[in-house]
């Protein structure tokens, strides 16, 4: 079988390496010595081409268990295949990791590595390490600031506070950019709280930067992270592989996000909210997820040629061990939105990224600003865990994006060693998130504003455990492998031992010494002829099991899209369906609120109206007045009134007079007039009296009417018709009782 050959190291949108997990408990080991091996590595083969040029095998085959109808062989090509004895620093160096971030350092290229495997293969061990190793993320990071040990900047440093407004005003991202230690204290609190909680020196207590920005409450103790980052392995020691950079200043921004259910969630922005009596929420995966605000993938107007992931919360870190705590900050966020299904974190894609920016003249004189590129560090979510989900609800939804997001993934890795070819093949990134942000950066722009942009450098690390579940692992070896041989076993068979048998007795046969040969010569022959036409027949049986094969792997493949494509309809489903809801729920809004404005302008045109009716009414009535009498006038009157009463009071003397022929008549008493006071008539007459004091009374108020102050204070009370004064006889009291 001739090996198939895989994509040139300068060719590939990405180098693919295979790395094979150890057992690791005794029982696994115990396990691997009995059981067949069904994945296994090939030797290195000087004679040909395409493995001549490296000492590590590139090759696996892959053989199914005997318990499988399969029979076929499948023979898998990558960049190199890491044994299961290979440490965590050799991987770091033969995968080309230091190139990688020299790239971003030093060639303004971007740079990006990524783990793909069935659940417990090794992922994230790859990736993040273990309690004892680091992983690719940490050693990256460590040689990223030992490059820049001379040429960092600190955000948190009093020197430039002009630091922070420049990154933001140079970021094409629509972020928010905070310095280390006002992020920290957002999430962690006060570091005289840490000083309380934890006596772990950490490079945190070094810095004594004021704050300047007011955050939420805290919402995790930062006890906790002091004692996992004081836990942290340093080992494996990187420091002879970091590089050598410009003397320009540098800073290191750091952001991270996840692609779940095919939409970007910030792991930087905390999801939880204060609960009753200062505790924290942490409900399930999706309502944390639903409350965190989903990001765009898009060009913005500082980056029109190419898609960003628009308004994360980005950090900058002049440290490892500030970079650390970020990271961990994000892990955390990562594992609390995922304990809510009941699954660990590779229910989401992650992605940890490190922008390098170094300063740079601005295009107008004097102005600073900020320009570099970007490593990336994605774990993916485990496959197998997609297969063999329990479709219900959200699971449903999350199952069929992760299986979807795969597939599409295992299509453009695939079309990739066509691409390499030279041939016009178009990789399919456009079908999903995931892809968009693994591959767009793949490609030379076109955009006149990205003449200067490299395609981006990129690893994928495949991870596979040889005693684990075949049909998972196979899955994922044949759509990230950058090359695949199908082959049949070739079984010596029954008849072509006969044949070989037959052909060799014939010619070492002894002949007897009459010369003439066996008894069993003719019939030899028949069973020669009988032979090859069975020889001929199982070749045919070979190709067509070959095809079966083929065939057969075909339709698994067919069958995987087909439930991906079924998961993918029903999300689709409940998109719409969601979508559908929330127009609705729009449109309701609007109406309500179309409805609210009409009804207030009605209510208002109402009041208009009643208001000009009031006005017109109000118009239309006339009060009548009495025209005001001159003081003569009044005068007149007034002295007809006292003669009236003169009158009066003489005839009633008389009346008294005569109905007492006993008693003499009093002398009228004498009527001052002289300051136009009555004195009373008579002493026993108190009637009398009243009588004179009304009268009196009466006149003074003509008097105070009748002057022009009295005129101006007058009311409408006042503007009705004067009273007339006239003495009546009521006034004067019954005649009987006088
Ligand atoms: N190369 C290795 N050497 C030693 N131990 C390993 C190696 N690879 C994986 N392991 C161990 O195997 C276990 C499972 O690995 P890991 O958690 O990395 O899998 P994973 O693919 O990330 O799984 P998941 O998708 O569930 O996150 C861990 O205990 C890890 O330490």
């Amino acid at each position: 079988m001739t090996p198939p050959k895989p994509a040139s190291s300068q060719t590939s949108l990405f180098q693919v390496y295979l790395r094979l997990r150890p057992p690791i408990t005794k029982e696994e080991a115990a396990n691997a010595q009995r059981c067949e091996r069904y994945l296994n590595v090939e030797p290195v083969d000087t004679q040909d081409e395409s493995q001549s040029h490296s000492d590590h095998p590139t090759h696996i085959t892959l053989q199914p268990p005997n318990d499988s109808r399969k029979r076929a062989v499948e023979k898998f090509a990558f960049t190199r295949v890491f044994e299961e004895d290979s440490r965590q620093l050799e991987l770091f160096e033969s995968t080309g990791m230091a190139s990688l971030i020299d790239g971003v350092l030093n060639e303004g290229r971007d740079g990006l590595v990524a783990t793909l495997g069935v659940t417990g293969s090794g992922k994230s061990h790859t990736i993040l390490g273990s309690k004892n190793q680091r992983g690719i993320t940490q050693m990256s990071l460590d040689v990223l600031f030992r490059s820049l040990s001379g040429t960092i900047q600190s955000a948190d440093s009093f020197e430039d506070p002009s630091l922070l407004p420049s990154l933001s005003a140079s970021d094409s991202s629509e972020a928010q950019i905070f310095s280390a230690r006002n992020f920290i204290h957002s999430i962690y609190g006060d570091p005289s709280e840490r000083s309380r909680a934890s006596r772990a020196q950490t490079p945190m207590s070094r810095s004594q930067t004021p704050m300047t920005e007011s955050f939420p409450t805290p919402v995790i103790p930062r006890r906790h992270l002091n004692q996992r980052l004081a836990a942290l392995p340093v080992t494996p020691d990187v420091s002879h592989l970091s590089t050598k950079v410009d003397s320009s200043e540098h800073v290191v921004v750091v952001s991270m996000y996840e692609v779940y259910n095919d939409r970007i969630f910030d792991l930087l922005s905390p999801s939880l909210v204060p609960g009753p009596g200062g505790t924290m929420s942490r409900q399930g995966a999706n309502n944390q997820r639903e409350r965190r605000r989903p990001l765009l993938f898009k060009s913005t107007e500082g980056s029109p040629d190419r898609k960003i992931v628009a308004g994360l919360r980005k950090v900058v870190c002049s440290t490892y061990e500030e970079a650390m705590m970020v990271l961990e900050t994000g892990l955390n966020e990562r594992r609390i939105a995922g304990t809510g299904s009941n699954n660990a974190s590779s229910r989401s894609h992650g992605f940890f990224c490190l922008e390098v920016k170094k300063k740079v003249r601005g295009r107008r004189y004097g102005e600073v600003a900020w320009a570099g590129n970007t490593l990336t560090v994605v774990d993916l979510a485990g496959s197998e865990r997609a297969r063999n989900a329990k479709t219900a609800g959200a699971t449903l939804a999350e199952a069929g994006k992760i299986n979807e997001s795969l597939m599409y993934l295992g299509q453009c890795l695939q079309m990739q060693s066509a691409f390499q070819e030279g041939n016009k093949t178009v990789v399919p990134y456009r079908q999903c998130k995931l892809t968009e942000l693994l591959f767009s950066n793949s490609f030379p722009s076109s955009h006149t504003a990205s003449h200067n942009r490299h395609p981006q450098k990129a690893i994928m690390i495949v991870t596979a455990d040889p005693l684990g579940d075949f049909n998972a692992t196979s899955q994922i070896l044949r759509y990230s492998a950058l090359a695949r041989e199908v082959t049949v076993p070739r079984i010596p068979s029954v008849t072509s031992t006969i044949l070989s048998g037959s052909s060799v007795s014939s010619q070492s046969r002894p002949q007897t010494a009459t010369g003439r040969t066996t008894p069993y010569s003719a019939s030899t022959e028949d069973l020669e002829e009988a032979a090859r036409e069975i020889v001929r027949i199982t070749d045919d049986c070979e190709v067509l099991i070959l095809k079966l094969a083929e065939e057969e792997i075909a339709r698994q493949e067919a069958e995987f899209k087909l439930k991906a494509t079924e998961e993918k309809c029903l999300s689709i489903e409940q998109e719409v369906r969601e979508e559908c809801w929330a127009e609705m729920d729009e449109r309701m809004q609007e109406e309500r609120k179309r409805w609210q404005t009409a009804w207030d302008q009605q209510t208002g045109r109402n009041e208009e109206h009643l208001d000009k009716k009031l006005e017109l009414a109000s118009r239309s009535i006339e009060i009548y007045e009495d025209p005001e009498p001159t003081r003569d006038e009044r005068v007149d009157e007034l002295e007809r009134e006292n003669d009236y009463l003169y009158s009066k009071i003489a005839a009633l003397e008389r009346q008294l007079n005569a109905q007492s022929p006993t008693h003499k008549p009093k002398a009228a008493p004498a009527i001052r007039e002289s300051n136009g006071d009555f004195s009373l008539l008579s002493n026993e007459s108190s009637d009398l009296e009243n009588i004179l004091q009304k009268a009196s009374t009466f006149k003074l108020a003509e008097e105070y009417q009748s002057t022009p102050k009295a005129k101006t204070a007058t009311t409408a009370a006042s503007a009705k018709k004067p009273r007339r004064v006239t003495a009546r006889k009521k006034d004067l009291g019954p005649e009987d009782d006088l």
